[in-house]
């Protein structure tokens, strides 16, 4: 089978599984093993798979190409989930409900969201119907690959069920609109718990609450003051709070500096800094996954539908594919998520003719997950 990518250097396999090994840290804490099993008859888990909207269909039909090369022991269920609005609440449909939880697993394309009317976000309401309190979000340079920085590597947890995405809005007159962040200390605790469990997990030494409460005084507040009172039970994690507005300078001067911290913050603080990280460790939104922590666990790249691009064979299919092999991780089935990961990493640093234009090359979706599959072992 052609190959190709250049061979791997110890050292460049050595950055490879530690790219893995902290994309994993979720699946030892919090969320515990996975408990799904295989389907008796067949071997195979059964995944519910949102496509999405926009590049959804295409980086999905990616995932689905790659995981068949791979011969990944997973049947994909399609999960419909809408929008559907029942009595004007966007609502997620029972049987994609039902898929979900009984599969406890699910991974999704982007879902777009209409500017000030029509539905409300379905990506939110799915976090909220799911309880999906925490949205693990790492950005990771990768090694040989050229960006305006390197040895990024930055992760956010980002609270994911209130906050500014509470949904809580109302026009009190005509002209003037109130827009309530809730912050709630059991929420805060769930993803504050999980964040200092994280940090602990991956041996990093500080978790950092990125807030701005000395503006949001009461909100914000409680958010970290909620982090100070769990402080007494993490001693070997250094607890620091840091502004919001300065944690993007200092983002942006020298990402470098957060190698040794996670970062938990109130949600959209989590949400704009996870797309400012991207862009830092790579240069794209194109590679960035995550995992939406819960009962169940949501797997999902960090870009949106991308309507740019939509259609045109030219979204870059890498942060769905490393989503999945999150997933994969979480399930168990680390020998299929190391080979995609460490393909799809081959693939990216083997030359601009094997990358998306995200990252100046010259590939499409569909040429770049041929090269992915020549490069599984
Ligand atoms: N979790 C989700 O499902 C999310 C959904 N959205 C929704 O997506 C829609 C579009 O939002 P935008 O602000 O345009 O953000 P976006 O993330 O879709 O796109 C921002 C920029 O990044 C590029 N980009 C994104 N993904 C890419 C990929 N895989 N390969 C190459 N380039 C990529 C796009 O071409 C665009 O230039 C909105 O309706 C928004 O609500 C936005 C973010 C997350
Ligand atoms: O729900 C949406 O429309 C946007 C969500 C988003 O930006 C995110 O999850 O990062
Ligand atoms: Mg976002």
């Amino acid at each position: 089978m052609l190959k190709v990518g250049v061979p791997l250097s110890s050292k460049y396999i050595g950055t490879i599984s530690k790219l893995r090994y902290f994309m994993t840290a979720a699946d030892k804490i919090s969320i515990g093993n996975f408990k799904g099993k295989p389907n008796p008859e067949t071997g195979n888990y059964t995944v519910p798979f949102i496509e999405g909207d926009g590049v959804g269909p295409e980086i999905s039909k990616s995932v689905r190409t790659i995981f068949k090369a791979a011969k990944v022991p997973i049947d994909w269920v399609n999960c419909d989930i809408g929008p559907l609005l029942i009595n004007g609440e966007t609502t997620i449909p029972q049987t994609a409900v039902d898929q979900i939880n009984n599969s406890l697993i699910a991974l999704k394309g982007p879902l777009a969201t209409p500017v000030g009317q029509g539905h409300r976000s379905i990506n939110l309401t799915l976090r909220k119907t799911f309880g999906l309190f925490a949205n693990v979000r790492p950005a990771k340079s990768i090694p040989n690959l050229a960006s305006t920085y390197e040895n990024v590597d930055l992760i956010v947890i980002r609270e994911n069920t209130e906050g500014e995405y509470s949904g809580i809005e109302h026009e009190i007159v005509p002209g003037v609109v109130q827009s309530i962040k809730l912050i709630t200390r059991k929420a805060s605790e769930k993803v504050i718990k999980y964040a200092f469990e994280y940090t602990r997990s991956i041996g990093r030494s500080n978790l950092i609450v990125v807030h701005k409460a000395t503006i949001q005084r009461r909100g914000d507040g409680l958010f970290v003051q909620t982090a100070q009172e769990m402080a007494d039970k993490y001693p070997d994690v250094n607890l620091k709070l840091e502004l919001i507005d300065n944690t993007v300078l200092n983002c942006i001067m020298n990402p470098e500096k957060y190698a040794d911290s996670v970062s938990v913050c109130p949600n959209l603080y989590g949400d704009i800094l996870s797309d400012l990280n991207s862009g830092l460790s790579t240069g794209s939104l194109g590679l960035t996954p995550s995992a939406n922590i819960g009962e169940t666990v949501l797997y999902e790249a960090v870009h949106g539908s991308a309507p740019d691009i939509a259609g045109q064979d030219k979204a870059n299919p890498t942060a769905l594919l490393l989503s999945s092999v999150m997933m994969l991780n979480h399930m168990g089935l680390q020998k299929y998520a190391d080979m995609i990961e460490t393909a799809v990493l081959t693939t990216i640093t083997s030359g601009k003719e094997f990358r998306t234009a995200d990252l100046g090359g010259s590939a499409t979706t569909t040429s770049f997950t041929k090269a992915v599959i020549e490069n599984l072992n």
